[in-house]
């Protein structure tokens, strides 16, 4: 019997395409024999046609339980009391729960759930129905201003939120007016405004055997509350290193599920804070008081279905969020969600107006991208705002990946210059945290940016054949040369025992690293051939093996027996 699917919009599309190569039959629910969804899948024999309603609709639901297994969503504004029901009467079964749509279609109970089982979201309070300037007042002194305000239901992509800035009656009539039009209808409720330093997403994907595995955390850079740009993985400069923040953020993500019931992925958003968390006054009993003091986190909301946010992982990585999702429903083993290339980016194709020109022209910039992939979704009408199609980036670093969107981003006609620069030039670290460390390295890998890395990843994987233990540090563009004098007469004083320093853009940098430090140095100065991150190591294979502590388990001399092969 067929999977159903309950909405047949993009998310619904890109399940539909591991479905095809696992041979799953669908049958999808939603108006219209044309959606996004429906376009790229057949429906199984006997059916001529998917099932044509609204997928909020009972009837429909009812229907289509008879003639699925199991059926599941790709939007939560579904009926979920018909889902219960027909799960009730042992019609098939639903992935997630009828009762995880149901809590997470209502944000305001959502976050009260979480917020009961211990778990850090922002600080937040209902709004009555009718708000008077008493309750606005009332919600200034709990939750600070501004003031998120946010419709409870039928809110995404930017539809339904409302900033509040002041409690000026012009200010709160717009917010009434904006929220209130929308279809989510009265029911509102308020968040402190969190003055985070990035958000982070992390997917979370849990089988029917209850096996759980997350992707890792990334950032999502939003504006005007839709998403626009995703980087993977999630990188952290500062006192706290990326590897750090992203494995709490997937431990926060993964917690936050196991609140859930039910099979299926799951999208987490998160806001990792600044030190010393909100700025606002905190609401009386807030979960978010046991917070550690330093880049906290905390969630902003779960979506029940992939993910905008997970988009990435169909190119990125080992398993896409739309196959784990499917393994995860129909009680198959979860597959790998590692990333398959060092640094990846999405760029969503937002309508601008009711023209898909704009579109078009970033779809002709990125065809023109190596590493870059365009998904069109299908969709009939363009509209100011709407989720036209996305486009993933790969590359073998950061740097690389920030350069390879810049024409695409610049195609984009909504988005100011200095949004576009902020993207696509490589982000400046603050300090040389970057990178991969053995607990005590002998030979410190040190280069100028991630772009640096294919040229030297060759070396440091001999390194690893040979088990000579070594650090992986990047210094970032900013201020290299300094940095990298400051690491080298810091790793002498740790211990080291030589150094292989590579800058792409500065010939004279390894030089100058060298006359400041009484380490061996080994210059790679010339960016972009892999030979010379392996004629690096080949110096190094040189040096006595006296150099190298006795802890090293090198115990014979290593230019003999690796020369050959480098040479080769
Ligand atoms: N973007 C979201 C969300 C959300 O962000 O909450 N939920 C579902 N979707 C996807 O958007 C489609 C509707 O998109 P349109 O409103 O542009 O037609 C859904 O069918 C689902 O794939």
């Amino acid at each position: 019997m067929p999977l159903g699917i309950l909405g047949g919009g993009q998310l619904g599309r890109m399940l539909a395409h591991p479905a095809a190569l696992m041979g799953i039959p669908l049958l999808i629910l939603d108006s219209g024999p044309n959606t996004p969804a429906k376009q790229v899948s057949l429906p199984p024999a006997p059916h001529t046609q998917h099932p044509d309603g609204a997928f909020t609709s009972a009837q429909h639901i009812r229907e289509l339980a008879q003639k699925a297994d199991v059926l599941t969503v790709e939007i939560e504004h579904v009926d979920a009391d018909v889902l219960a029901q027909v799960e009730a009467d042992g019609l098939c079964t639903v992935q997630p729960a009828p009762g995880t749509i149901k809590l997470i279609q209502d944000k305001y109970l959502q976050k009260r759930h979480l917020q009961d089982r211990g778990i850090a979201v922002a600080p937040f309070a209902a709004v009555p129905e009718q708000p008077t300037m008493d309750h606005w007042k009332t919600l200034e002194r709990e939750l600070g201003m501004p003031l998120m305000v946010k419709s409870r239901t039928m809110a995404y992509d930017g539809k339904g939120n409302s900033p509040l800035k002041s409690l000026d009656a012009g200010d709160i009539q717009q917010t009434m007016t904006t929220l209130l039009g929308s279809a989510g209808g009265n029911k509102l409720y308020a968040e402190a405004w969190a003055p985070f330093v990035k958000e982070v997403a992390v997917m979370v994907v849990r089988n029917v055997a209850g096996q759980v595995k997350s992707y890792d955390a990334v950032e999502t850079i939003h504006k005007d509350s839709i998403l626009r740009v995703c980087f993977a993985p999630l990188r952290v400069a500062g006192g706290h290193g990326m590897s750090e923040v992203n494995k709490r953020a997937k431990e926060l993500a993964e917690r936050a599920v196991a609140t859930l019931d039910g099979a299926g992925i799951f999208g987490v958003e998160m806001f990792l804070m600044p030190d010393g968390t909100l700025d606002s006054p905190r609401l009386p009993n807030s979960h978010t008081d046991t917070l550690p003091a330093t880049g906290s986190l905390m969630i902003n909301e779960i979506a029940p279905r992939p993910h905008n946010s997970g988009h990435h992982t169909i190119e990125a990585c080992e398993t896409s969020q739309f196959e784990n999702h499917l393994r995860a429903i129909l009680s198959l083993p979860l597959g790998s969600t590692s990333l398959r290339v060092p640094s990846a980016a999405m760029l969503n194709l937002i309508g601008t107006s009711e023209s898909m020109q704009p579109i078009e022209d970033a779809c002709n910039a990125a065809y023109g991208v190596p590493g870059a992939t365009v998904h069109l979704y299908g969709k009939a009408e363009c509209r100011k705002g709407r989720k036209m199609g996305h486009v993933t980036v790969t590359g073998s670093s950061d740097a690389q990946v920030r350069e390879r969107i810049g024409p695409i981003l610049r195609a984009m006609p909504d988005l100011a210059a200095s949004f576009i620069d902020a993207l696509s030039t490589p982000p400046q670290t603050t300090a040389t945290t970057t990178g991969h460390s053995h607990p005590q390295p002998l030979v410190g890998i040190i280069m100028g940016s991630d772009s640096d890395l294919p040229t030297l990843l060759p070396a440091a994987r001999i390194l690893d054949a040979f088990k000579i233990p070594y650090e992986l540090t990047i210094c970032s563009a900013h201020r290299t040369p300094a940095r990298m004098v400051t690491y080298a007469k810091e790793a002498a004083g740790r211990g080291l025992r030589c150094i292989i320093a590579g800058a792409g853009g500065a010939a004279h940098l390894p030089g100058m690293v060298a006359s400041e430090t009484t380490l061996p140095v080994v210059g790679v100065p010339v960016k972009g051939s892999v030979l010379d991150g392996v004629d690096s190591l080949y110096s190094i294979v040189q040096m006595p093996v006296s150099t190298f502590s006795s802890s090293c388990p090198l115990r014979q001399p290593v230019a003999d027996i690796l020369c050959p092969r480098v040479r080769v």
